[in-house]
């Protein structure tokens, strides 16, 4: 669905100490995930814990779309039908992925080699994000492919009917880009190999493992080179997705910032690739306890022990920047409140999420009398340990911009307005309820 919601304005001021326990929703990769790849098993396969964000639910709507029967059970709870890999049908109208970069650029992916066409859009964010990086291999497997100038949406797909396998190198640290080769190598004959030179997260990888395709993975001189036999018969599975360490961020970012915070965060994921925020911030010096690990769903998993704490600026190399590239607005945010200067190198990336965060992050801590330096590929927060605040921040269509600034804005001086909260629905639809709940002033 495509974002037309009113603005929501929406304010975050000084707050007294955050307590309790943070349910943040099921983890947005996974959902995705396990939506696509439920339609794409012969059978039932069950979901429970399921984000039910709008980015999200645009996937599922999709999939019916395509083909397959999705029905919601109860509060994350979903079962999908699905046809069968190469068992898409055409679908009958377009298919509007909202919000969502991981959305789109999964299904394409999913149909690209099967003989029907299909027309993708977004909305405005959507829209002008870059489409070519996903398009053009996906015209290696034989794919017809039509799109907008400079390869952006509308993007009409037909999907190759004698789809040939492909090796392929992502030029950037991409899940997007691995995850839909790999789904589109799924109804190509023999092997398609995607190598990538840094690795990115892996959730595509460890379910189709899960349901039951041949999948191999091996660290090289290249990178992580990943193997894929195409053809396989997926077989439905029980998912129990965890939690959003994406999501978590927030809370404990604020938690972090706001004194005599103690707050505890369950079930969140603990996937080496989506760790980078919590190895940069213990070495911030964060009082974060990881209790009870354990394994859930494939995925390994923590209970979070968040106190506030006293913070030092760090510089996070460029080789976590994929560990952790949806949290750099969250830890701009946090590095504002640290002691001295926290550098974060090779977030390139970052220029071309739902906004430029980069941009989006630099004018509104400015605003609000941060002092930060960016460069195309970098961004400086020189932390005072606290934030003036006072001034209101665009956010550009993006929910994680919107949410950065809130956190901002419980332990800034002065309060910290966003002119536009509505997107905050895309990933984390609880957001104002459970920071209220934690003690947080904010409407
Ligand atoms: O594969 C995924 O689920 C995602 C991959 C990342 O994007 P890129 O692949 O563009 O880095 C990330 O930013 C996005 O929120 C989710
Ligand atoms: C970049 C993000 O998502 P997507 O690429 O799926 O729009 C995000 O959730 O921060």
């Amino acid at each position: 669905m495509s974002h037309s919601a009113e603005p929501m304005p929406m304010t975050a001021r000084r707050s007294g100490p955050l307590s309790g326990t943070a349910n943040v929703p099921g983890d947005k990769s996974i959902s995705h995930r396990a939506l696509i790849l439920g339609a794409l098993s012969v059978g039932e396969t069950h979901i429970t814990g399921l984000l039910e964000g709008q980015d999200v639910l645009d996937t599922a709507k999709a999939m019916q779309a395509f083909g397959a029967t999705v029905e919601r059970l109860g509060t994350g709870e979903w079962k999908v039908n699905g046809v069968g890999v190469g068992g898409f049908a055409e679908p009958e109208g377009v298919i509007d992925c909202g919000n969502s970069g991981t959305g789109v650029r999964l299904i394409m992916g999913a149909m690209a080699t099967t003989p029907i066409s299909a027309t993708f859009t977004g909305d405005a964010s959507l829209s002008r994000r870059p489409m070519g990086r996903v398009t053009d291999p996906l015209e290696l497997f034989g794919a017809e492919i039509t799109a907008r100038e400079g390869k952006r949406l509308p993007v009409t797909i037909r999907g190759a009917a004698d789809p040939v396998p492909v090796r392929y190198k992502t030029p950037v640290a991409s899940a997007q880009i691995k995850s839909a080769v790999l789904l589109a190598g799924l109804n190509a004959p023999g092997e398609t190999v995607v190598i990538e030179s840094e690795p990115t997260r892996d959730h595509t990888e460890r379910m189709l493992a899960g349901f039951g395709a041949t999948i191999t993975t091996e660290v090289t001189e290249e990178g992580r080179v990943i193997t894929l036999t195409g053809r396989p018969e997926l077989k439905p599975q029980p998912v129990a997705v965890p939690r959003d360490p994406s999501s978590a961020a927030f809370p404990v970012a604020a938690a972090l910032i706001v004194p005599g915070s103690e707050i505890r965060v369950p079930g969140v994921s603990r996937n080496p690739t989506r760790d980078g925020l919590y190895v940069t911030l213990l070495e911030m010096g964060a009082d974060i306890t990881f209790e009870n690990p354990r394994e859930e769903g494939g995925e390994p998993v923590a209970d979070l022990l968040v106190r506030h704490s006293a913070l030092t600026g760090v510089t996070v190399p460029a080789e976590r920047a994929a560990s952790m590239i949806d949290e750099f607005p969250i830890l701009s945010v946090v590095a504002c409140f640290a002691q001295g200067a926290t550098v974060m190198q090779g977030i390139h990336e970052l220029r071309v999420k739902e906004s430029d965060r980069i941009d989006a992050m630099a004018v509104g801590l400015r605003a609000n009398g941060a002092v930060v330096d960016d460069t195309p590929d970098t961004m400086t927060v020189h932390g005072q340990g606290g934030l003036p605040g006072g001034a209101s921040c665009a956010t550009h269509l993006d929910h994680r911009i919107a949410m950065s600034f809130l956190v901002a804005g419980l332990a800034s001086d002065q309060a910290i307005a966003v002119d536009d909260g509505s997107p905050i629905a895309t990933s984390f639809p609880d957001f104002l309820p459970l920071m209220q709940g934690l003690g947080a002033v904010l409407d």
